[in-house]
């Protein structure tokens, strides 16, 4: 999969902007605050419908302005060519329009163009709580498997309207189990689909984690990862469902007392090891922001083997910490990935000019307040 062509309107600091892509490397260079990432994460936000930086489209609208428009050109395997359009307004929301048609649900659109984005922020994924973790599971699963997305809205609804009943419900227990059998019925289904993706996703991903972070490091050492929910055994649906139900029936009380769903997914944690040590409590900064990047170059390389069209790969500010070596690995790998990649610094130390010259492959682009141009 790939972009050929961006436009933006007031997207952040970009009033007016267009450019046209390379089919392999685009690096974009330039003072900080330039406008660097705001580029791709236009591009997160047509693949994702949200930006990986804001935490609210309000903040994403130029600050003089009340709305903004992304315009995308893609060309992929599947769809050969297709465009991708999103219109915010602070008044209306976002829409977005593939080939001009408006897309009902924003959800239809996640896997339609795969993407990974490695960013600084990453570092949070082994550091913080179980949140970051589940978000990450459930955005690398929703590209790959539209089924695995519908049964994510379909348990946060289920979910919702149970925890509605805990909390308004008011009379003998006995009464309050009858009220919340269909309820725990979808539950136990729902949660369970879930679940048995998670586990048997997380089991073929570690073995891409080992070989990333392994390749990053150079090191010997080890990753793993536990999966944990609300079994010790994955193997099949039905045996995930008999424990959910099990589970369910046991905890009537506790979540009656508590007034909410305390058995679920949603409450999963995936713990990653380094060697025998748990990397969210005894990992070191820099541990942190190696595994994150083996996270993230795993996920593209699974995606890679697992879906039809090859993910964008989006890397931003990520080189600026790194010592030439791994910097010199991390591009190593990503000449492995024969997809699109999009790659900011605000150094141009780590790139080789001679790899953009003359080249119909690759453009490196110079950014300046909110303008683009090309280098070359
Ligand atoms: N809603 C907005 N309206 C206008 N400008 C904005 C808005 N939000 C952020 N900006 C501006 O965008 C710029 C930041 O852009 P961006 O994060 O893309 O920079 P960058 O080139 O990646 O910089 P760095 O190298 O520091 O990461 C800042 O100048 C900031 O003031």
């Amino acid at each position: 999969m790939r972009i050929n062509r961006l436009k933006l309107q007031f997207f952040r600091n970009h009033e007016e902007t267009e450019v046209q892509f390379a089919p392999h490397l685009n690096l974009f260079t330039g003072p900080n605050g330039a406008g660097k990432t705001n580029l791709i994460d236009a591009i997160h936000y047509l693949c994702m419908t949200r930006s990986f930086v804001a935490s609210s489209d309000q903040y994403v609208a130029h600050h003089d302005e009340k709305y903004f428009m992304i315009d995308g050109d893609f060309e992929g395997e599947i769809r050969s060519s297709f465009k991708v359009s999103c219109s915010y307004s602070r008044g209306e929301g976002k829409k977005i329009f593939v080939n001009d048609s408006p897309l009902d649900r924003l959800s239809d659109l996640i896997g339609m163009i795969p993407v990974v984005v490695l960013s600084p922020e990453d570092r949070k994924l082994t550091s913080e709580g179980p949140a970051e973790r589940r978000s990450f599971l459930d955005s690398m699963i929703s590209q790959i498997s539209p089924k695995y997305l519908r049964d994510l809205i379909k348990f946060r609804k289920i979910r919702k309207q149970r925890n509605k009943l805990l909390q308004e419900y008011q009379g003998p227990l006995s009464m309050l189990k009858s009220y919340l059998e269909p309820w725990d019925v979808q539950l136990a289904q729902t949660g369970t689909a879930i679940i048995f993706k998670r586990a048997q996703v997380l089991e073929k991903f570690k073995e891409y984690l080992a070989i990333q972070y392994q390749s990053i490091t150079g090191l010997n050492l080890e990753p793993t990862l536990r999966y944990e929910s609300i079994c010790d055994k994955y193997d099949s649906h039905e045996q995930i469902h008999e424990e959910y139900v099990n589970q369910i029936e046991s905890n009537f009380e506790k979540e009656a007392e508590r007034e909410q769903t305390i058995i679920g997914p949603h409450r999963d944690e995936v713990v990653f090891y380094l060697g025998d040590i748990e990397l969210r409590n005894y990992g070191s900064q820099g541990q942190h922001r190696l595994f994150s990047m083996a996270l993230k170059m795993a996920q593209l390389f699974y995606y890679s083997d697992e879906l039809d069209d090859l993910p964008i790969m989006l890397l931003d500010d990520v080189f600026g910490n790194l010592d030439q070596q791994k910097i010199d690995v991390i591009t190593e790998a990503l000449t492995k990935h024969s997809g699109q990649t999009f790659i900011t610094s605000a150094s141009e130390r780590p790139f080789d000019q001679e790899m953009f010259k003359g080249s119909e492959q690759n453009v490196w682009f110079t950014v300046e307040n909110g303008t683009v141009s090309s280098k070359f």
